[in-house]
């Protein structure tokens, strides 16, 4: 199988076109590939396939071979990807996921992207929609038990659920010890992305992540998306905000006019390849 390895703030994925042709045992060969020692390594694969609604879908799988409606980091780099293979001529991109259709704003260089601005659509907070199980109107800042301590958490759905821990400090996290556990917890039926958060300045946050399928990544773009609005849901930062990622920076804005966030960051090939599955 041909595919290119590509990464958006360090969060890396292997892409295969399937333009033309699907491939078979999707979620083995997600699996199998994203193996760091057996395999390409990554934090999973993601598929550029046709689309009768946009111009291309991405269909994208975690390191643990679960399907997600949604990738910020990972379109990004469809995006690079099409424009750069001269699938498409075209700098403003429509793209078909799971949680609907995103358009995608390119910026070219020596005719390659450089750097992507998506339109993230509306973030979600209604508990049965994220979903989390909750008897409130909307999970901000809610006492959780998780293992044998008491964490509070913002919940956000950006096509894909998401969970916000604010921190003093992210390098103290024991995101290996209590990512699982978030992750798996009860209240999440269909488990849950954790990011914990610190507040640098109204402008500015540091963010890790423990991904649903994924364990720790380096960045992870719904996440940085469902933060900020965590962030300004709990009056911590304004509407446009720098998340510093263990891997890079993205850029995130929220039009409160049109209930939207936009996401700006880069894309990245890595280079390309052919694995025998
Ligand atoms: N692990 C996520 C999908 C990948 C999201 C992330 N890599 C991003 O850039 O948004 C989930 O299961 O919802």
């Amino acid at each position: 199988m041909k595919f290119t390895k590509m990464q958006g703030c360090g969060n890396d994925y292997v892409y295969v076109d399937c333009t033309k042709k699907l491939i078979d045992h999707i979620p083995e060969t997600a699996r199998k590939v994203s193996d760091r020692h057996f395999g390409i390594g990554s934090d999973g694969l993601i598929l550029i396939r046709p689309s009768d609604k946009a111009d291309f879908m991405m269909d994208m799988y975690n390191q643990d071979g679960s399907r997600a409606q949604m990738c910020g980091n990972g379109i990004r780099c469809v995006a690079k990807y099409v424009y750069d293979n001269k699938l498409t001529q075209k700098k403003q991109v429509l793209i078909e996921t799971l949680s609907g259709v995103k358009e995608l704003d390119l910026t070219v260089e020596d005719d390659k992207v450089s750097l992507v601005t998506v339109n993230m659509g509306p973030p979600i907070t209604k508990p049965s929609s994220i979903p989390v199980v909750s008897e409130k109107e909307n999970v901000v800042n809610e006492p959780i038990t998780v293992g044998d301590a008491v964490y509070h958490i913002t919940c956000v759905s950006m096509g894909n659920p998401h969970a916000i821990v604010f921190v003093e400090d992210t390098n103290l996290v024991p995101i290996e010890t209590i990512g699982p556990l978030f992750e798996n917890h009860e209240i999440f039926p269909e488990r849950v992305n954790t990011e914990f958060v610190q507040v640098v300045d109204r402008s500015h946050i540091h963010m890790r992540v423990w991904e649903r399928g994924s364990g720790e990544t380096l960045a992870c773009g719904t996440g940085a998306c469902a933060s900020v609005i965590a962030c300004i849901l709990n009056g911590y930062t304004d509407k446009e905000v720098t998340v510093t990622l263990l891997g890079g920076e993205l850029k995130i804005r929220y039009d409160e006019e049109k209930n939207i966030v936009f996401m700006t960051g880069p894309a990245k090939k890595v280079f390309d390849g052919e694995i025998e599955l």
